[in-house]
C-alpha cells in the first residue's frame, strides 16, 4: 500500500523556489531517507507533507487522500502523521508522561487510563520509565529525543516524519537516538526522514533520495545512491560529505 505520494510539489519563499517539482512515493513499511546539502529543501519538504506550509503547486496524498486540497482540515490530516524535529519537541511545562499522553487523549479521544498504560509501556521499552514524572529539562538531549519519538508513536500514526532529529545533539548522544530509530524501523514503521547521517541512512533506509536545489536529483537503494551514484551532483555531494568525515 502507498502511504505517501507527493506529486509536483512546488514551494517558494519570497519568489525563490525552494522545492521545484518534487515527486516522491513512500510505501507501507518503507524507510525513505532524504539527503542533500544544507538548504536543499529537506526540511521544507517534510514541513509541506505535514501541512505546516502552504504549497505553491502540486499535491500531497496520504493514504490515498489528497490532503493538500484546501477543503481538507490540516489538523485532521496530521493525525495520521507523527513528527519529530531537530529539537524542542517536548512541552517544557509538562512531565514526560503528560507529553506522551497528551495527543492520544486530547486529539484522538483515547481514555486517559488506557493512554497512560500505553505511554508507560512505551517509555519502559525505551528505558525511560523512571523518567515518566520528570520534566524535560531534567533529561539529556538524547533522552528528550527518545521521548519525542515515543510521543510521535503514541497514537500509532501511519507515517513518521523525522527531521534531522540528531543534529542538535552532542555527538555522544546521537547513537542512542539512532538506535531507537533503527528499532522503530525494524518494527515495520513507515518513515520519511531527513538526515545528515549517511552511515545511518545506509543502514536503515530502503530508499535514499538526494535533493539538490529543491529537486530530487537521484533516488534508489542506499547501495546505489550512496555507493555508486549516477548523477555528478550526487557524487559531488558525497565527496564533500566524505571530506567532512560524515560517511
Ligand atoms: N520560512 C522560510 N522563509 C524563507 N526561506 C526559507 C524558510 N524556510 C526555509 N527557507 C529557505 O529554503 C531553503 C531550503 O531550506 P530547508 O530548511 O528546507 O533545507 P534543508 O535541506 O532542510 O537544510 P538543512 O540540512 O540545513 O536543515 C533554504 O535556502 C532556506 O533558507
Amino acid at each position: 500500500m502507498t502511504v505517501l505520494r507527493v506529486r509536483g510539489l512546488v514551494k517558494e519563499y519570497g519568489g525563490r523556489r525552494v522545492l521545484d517539482g518534487v515527486d516522491l512515493t513512500v510505501e507501507e513499511g518503507q524507510v525513505v531517507a532524504l539527503i542533500g546539502a544544507s538548504g536543499s529543501g529537506k526540511s521544507t519538504l517534510l514541513r509541506c507533507v505535514n501541512l505546516l506550509e502552504d504549497l505553491d503547486d502540486g499535491q500531497v496524498e496520504l493514504l490515498g487522500r489528497d490532503i493538500s486540497d484546501p477543503r481538507v482540515d490540516p489538523d485532521r490530516a496530521r493525525r495520521d502523521m507523527g513528527v519529530v524535529f531537530q529539537a524542542y519537541n517536548l512541552f517544557p511545562h509538562m512531565s514526560v508522561l503528560r507529553n506522551v499522553v497528551l495527543a492520544p487523549t486530547v486529539v484522538h479521544g483515547v481514555p486517559e487510563a488506557e493512554a497512560t498504560t500505553r505511554a508507560l509501556a512505551l517509555l519502559e521499552r525505551v528505558g525511560l520509565a523512571d523518567k515518566a514524572r520528570a520534566y524535560p529539562d531534567r533529561l539529556s538531549g538524547g533522552q528528550q529525543q527518545r521521548v519525542a519519538l515515543v510521543r510521535a508513536l503514541a497514537y500509532d500514526p501511519a507515517l513518521l516524519l523525522l527531521d534531522e532529529i540528531t543534529s542538535a545533539l552532542d555527538p555522544e548522544l546521537v547513537g542512542e537516538v539512532l538506535a531507537l530509530v533503527r528499532e522503530i524501523a525494524a518494527g515495520g514503521r513507515t518513515i520519511l526522514m531527513a538526515t545528515h547521517e549517511m552511515g545511518f541512512a545506509k543502514q536503515v533506509a530502503d530508499l535514499v533520495c538526494f535533493l539538490d536545489g529543491g529537486r530530487v536529483v537521484e533516488s534508489g537503494s542506499p547501495e546505489q545512491v550512496l555507493g555508486d551514484p549516477e548523477q555528478p551532483r550526487t557524487r559531488e555531494f558525497l565527496r564533500r560529505v566524505l571530506d567532512s568525515g560524515r560517511l
